[in-house]
């Protein structure tokens, strides 16, 4: 189990606040390369699945560390007993302790041979889940599936919200060249009435699938979203019988499916055991096997559990998850950085900073740890980010030159799945990959902008102090192969344990949400308010004058 001690309690996290007391003045990104001709060879590791598509390269050497600091951060994840809290987790302990459940979605992609042995109740039905899958989704695709109207399926539409949204949205747009183009992939999420109206007018009731994804199916905006597409659909079909052939319902809580109207023969299962934003591997990945078939989500799958056995038993020094894990916490508790930047050059992973935004955000933003204790250091770090190079021409400016650390993680593909005009634009956007990493850890000296400047900068102090970059910004590169589902599996996967490893030194519990309740039990209160002014009660002044502007105004 983690120690679920406060972190600044640990040996190495002193000697880390001493180390970088005396020496971040010194690690300077230039001296170091200069000094040490070894340096991306030492800081750098490759995974290599057993597929020869499926390969990462992480190269660590552009951060601010050297082996001493290096050295310190494993010490720091051995005091806090990373190794022991991942071991529990794939054992299936009770790691989720605040609602005494195991965090299992490693089970999800566990091989039925060869695999790890883990002992929870329902780890033995994923398979059966699997097969329904396959099935279903074999038929839709192949066109046996029929609607109400005997036309096959062309639409799919996926409502769900957070977790049961945003990995299949992710996925979809990440393996689109994959995708069967004559289905169509839709997700509705907002309970914002827009979000739905719009994908409605998309769709053919006779020819429209609608997948409901929701863990406990509970969930307001998810529910009112399928309620108000089961009346649209039923406004055409008009007989109930033929919900049947439209609706699917991705859920652990049969009793709410069938109250809903969804025979339980229709419903995908999934256990406690998945945390919503850990369960694209699960049935919510439905949508996923409809786009991409059912062998690409195999490979996803795969690509994933072989991260897991990475993972799982490579010793520390190696292990890319704890790496990426400890160089962050380097940076997000000595260094006072406050985000995280995700970066990938390839527009396919258009969606991956928002995927983790909620994967590393809901799991990491806390502020107790697991006995109770207020954290008297910083927690989990805000991730955000967009495609290369789209992100240059917005927000690297600040980056490059702004007063603030942004720790960034640069990725891309060695090949594009797009190789047009001979490849062009795949060099332009690697050449771009390459020099962003190296232009923030190196920038640019008031002497090179002189050189630069010639006769001007004598004339103009000013033009040359705002062309200089300070540089010794810290960058991590992933290079992978090329962006197939095995290779997003392996990402995807090492995202999810280096949040683990995080919230296993901080001390903290990865796998609950209790901030997310608060305001959904205001808004449900004030819902019921929303009549007239008269029955608003309760509420501060803010509050209150903002709800009867709101009644005053409304049409
Ligand atoms: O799948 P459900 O139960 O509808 O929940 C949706 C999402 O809501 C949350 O509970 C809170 O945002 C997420 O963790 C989850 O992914």
């Amino acid at each position: 189990m983690s120690t679920g001690k406060p972190a600044t309690q640990y040996q190495a996290w002193k000697k880390l606040q001493q180390l970088h007391s005396s020496k971040s003045s010194k690690l300077v990104l230039k001296e170091l390369f200069a000094n040490d001709p070894k340096r991306f060879s030492t800081f750098s590791e490759e995974f290599k699945a057993s597929s020869p598509d499926v390969t990462l390269l992480l190269d660590y050497s552009k951060n601010l560390i050297d082996d001493e600091v290096l050295s310190t951060l494993f010490d720091l994840a051995r005091e806090a007993s990373v190794e022991s809290f991942r071991d529990d987790m794939f054992a299936g302990k009770h790691i989720n302790t605040s609602e005494d459940r195991a965090v299992l979605h490693v089970a999800l992609r566990n091989p039925p041979t060869n695999g790890f042995k883990i002992d929870e109740e329902g780890v033995d039905e994923v398979e059966g889940v699997l097969k329904h899958i396959k099935e279903f989704s074999d038929s839709v695709r192949s066109g046996e599936w029929k609607g109400y109207t005997g036309k096959s399926i062309d639409t799919i539409v996926n409502i769900g919200i957070g977790g049961s949204d945003l990995g299949p949205v992710m996925v979809c747009e990440a393996l689109k060249h994959y995708s069967k183009r004559d289905l169509k992939t839709h997700f509705v999420s907002n309970i914002d009435g827009t979000d739905l109206a719009e994908v409605l007018k998309l769709c053919n009731t006779e020819t429209t699938l609608f997948i409901i994804a929701s863990k406990t199916f509970t969930t307001q905006e998810t529910i009112t979203n399928a309620e108000s597409a089961k009346a649209w659909f039923l406004e055409q079909a008009k007989e109930q019988s033929h919900v049947a052939k439209h609706f699917v319902a991705l859920s652990t809580n049969a009793k709410a499916v069938t109250g809903f109207g969804i025979s339980e023969s229709n419903m995908f299962a999934f256990w406690d055991w998945v945390g919503g934003r850990y369960s694209l591997w699960s049935a919510i990945g439905l949508s996923i096997a409809l786009s991409i078939g059912f062998e690409n989500f195999q490979e996803l799958l795969k690509g994933a559990h072989e991260m897991d056995k990475h993972f799982k038993s490579t010793p520390l020094e190696q292990n890319l998850p704890v790496i990426l894990a400890l160089v962050g916490i380097w940076y997000n508790d000595f260094y006072g950085a406050q985000t995280q930047a995700l970066l990938p050059y390839d527009q396919y992973l258009k969606k991956f900073a928002d995927y983790f935004q909620q994967g590393d955000m809901e799991s990491n933003g806390k502020s107790v740890t697991k006995d109770g204790s207020r954290v008297d250091y910083e927690t989990g770090p805000i991730i955000w980010g967009q495609s290369g190079t789209n992100g240059q021409h917005a927000f690297y400016q600040l980056i490059h030159q702004g007063t603030k650390l942004i720790p960034a993680d640069f990725l891309a593909p060695v090949e594009t799945l797009n190789p047009i005009s001979g490849g062009k634009h795949h060099e332009i956007l690697l050449s771009n990959f390459f020099a962003q990493p190296e232009a923030l850890a190196f920038g640019k000296t008031e002497e090179e902008v002189r050189k630069e400047l010639g006769a001007e900068a004598s004339k103009n102090a000013a033009l040359v102090k705002s062309k200089i970059f300070e540089g010794n910004k810290p960058t991590n590169s992933i290079l992978f192969q090329k962006l197939t589902p095995g290779t997003l599996g392996a990402l995807v996967a090492l995202y999810e344990h280096k949040i683990h490893v995080q919230g296993a030194i901080w001390g903290i519990n990865s796998y609950d949400q209790m901030g997310v309740e608060l305001g959904k039990v205001l808004a449900k209160n004030i819902l019921k308010q929303l009549g007239s002014e008269s029955e608003v009660q309760g509420h501060d002044s803010s509050t209150t004058g903002l709800i009867h502007y709101y009644q005053k105004n409304r049409k």
